[in-house]
């Protein structure tokens, strides 16, 4: 997002956000990059992109081979109707398009969790600490602080427990973490969260890259999760990933009690042209006040997006401190 906003001319207030969060952190290859050494960092960067096993992604970039009728309507789940003459209607010719942004939006910072997980070298605890401090300093309500996951599987956050002891003493912003099963929730809860966020992808080959199970295997886990925290009275958020079936999981999500969903374009090939219909899709099936949108600027799309979503009615929006950000299952 941030290499996005530097393409576009507003840099001087991002990077001197950037740079407030991030001067004098210590030493450390990721760090460094916050600060402006090397920006092309993990998913965000401007590596290709691969597909996961045969599925289609209505996301997905399309071949250039065909016509710009065919990329805009092409014949994936998400064909053509933001382009629709209605969509033009509204979109184009409504002078009061700007009015139509919601006048409030949260911001929830994400890069403590989705930013640190994918990097290379392993970031101190208490560089990770330092990080919340300086982004709830900077007034962000919500930071998405480390996750509960298998060790194994991401490494770099293998010292969530302890980033949570610091983090529990810190005021003025909540905290939520990640777990992708009931271990993991406990994990969570015994060091003090107070909110989960579960993370179900809407793709079979995804979800079984991801958190090794299939989508139904993950809805039943979080089923397990979801009473377990309606019994602990903690909220559950949801980061959903993918394209076909996200109204769907979402659905799924929604039933079972998340008081958030949070719609991940994971691998950044969203486009308005994709969003807008996903969009229209799950917000038939669940309140826009219950959704989120969490954007990766792999192909400058970022901006555009978050825009037709908030011309939508979204006003829950996910950000990453200085564009860092990235799935450990999705490797170039
Ligand atoms: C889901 C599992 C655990 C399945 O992994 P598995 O290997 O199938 O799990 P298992 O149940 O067979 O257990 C294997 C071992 O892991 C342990 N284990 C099991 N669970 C936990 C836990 N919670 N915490 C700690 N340890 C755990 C378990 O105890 C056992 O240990 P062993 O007996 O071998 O010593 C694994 O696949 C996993 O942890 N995946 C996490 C992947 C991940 O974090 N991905 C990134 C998040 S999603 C994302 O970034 C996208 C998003 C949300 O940001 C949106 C966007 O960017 O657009």
């Amino acid at each position: 997002m941030i290499k996005k906003m530097q393409r576009n001319g507003v840099r001087r207030a991002h990077s001197l956000w950037c740079k407030s969060l991030t001067h004098n952190l210590p030493h450390h290859p990721s760090i460094d990059k916050f600060q402006g050494r090397d920006y092309c960092s993990t998913s965000n960067s401007c590596n290709d992109d691969k597909s996961f096993g045969k599925e289609s992604f209505p996301w997905k970039r399309h071949s250039r081979k065909v016509s710009q009728r065919q990329l805009l309507f092409g014949n994936s789940t998400v064909s053509g109707t933001l382009w629709e003459p209605k969509h033009f209607h509204t979109f184009s010719n409504d002078k009061k398009l700007l009015r139509e942004v919601p006048k409030f939006v949260k911001i929830v910072e994400v890069g403590p969790r989705d930013g640190l997980q994918n990097e290379k070298n392993i970031v101190p605890t208490s560089v990770k600490v330092e990080l919340i401090r300086r982004l709830v300093s900077a007034g962000l309500p919500v930071v998405e602080a480390t996750s509960f996951v298998s060790p194994k599987w991401v490494p770099q956050l293998a010292d969530a427990k302890n980033v949570m002891d610091a983090v529990n003493s810190l005021h003025g912003a909540r905290f939520p973490v990640l777990a992708p099963n009931l271990k993991g929730f406990e994990a969570a809860v015994s060091a003090g969260a107070k909110e989960v966020a579960i993370f179900a992808s809407a793709s079979e080959s995804f979800s079984l890259t991801d958190i090794n199970s299939t989508i139904q295997e993950s809805l039943l886990r979080y089923r397990a999760v979801a009473t377990a925290a309606k019994e602990h009275s903690i909220p559950v958020l949801e980061g959903a990933v993918p394209p076909s079936k996200v109204a769907h999981v979402v659905k799924e999500l929604y039933d079972m009690g998340c008081f958030e969903i949070s719609l991940g374009d994971t691998i950044g090939i969203g486009t308005p042209g994709s969003v807008v219909p996903m969009l229209e899709a799950v917000m038939a099936a669940v309140p826009a006040e219950k959704l989120a949108v969490h954007f990766h600027d792999t192909y400058g799309q970022a901006l555009a997006n978050i825009l037709v979503s908030l011309q939508m009615g979204i006003n829950i929006v996910d950000s990453s401190v200085a564009g860092l950000g990235g799935c450990p299952s999705y490797q170039k």
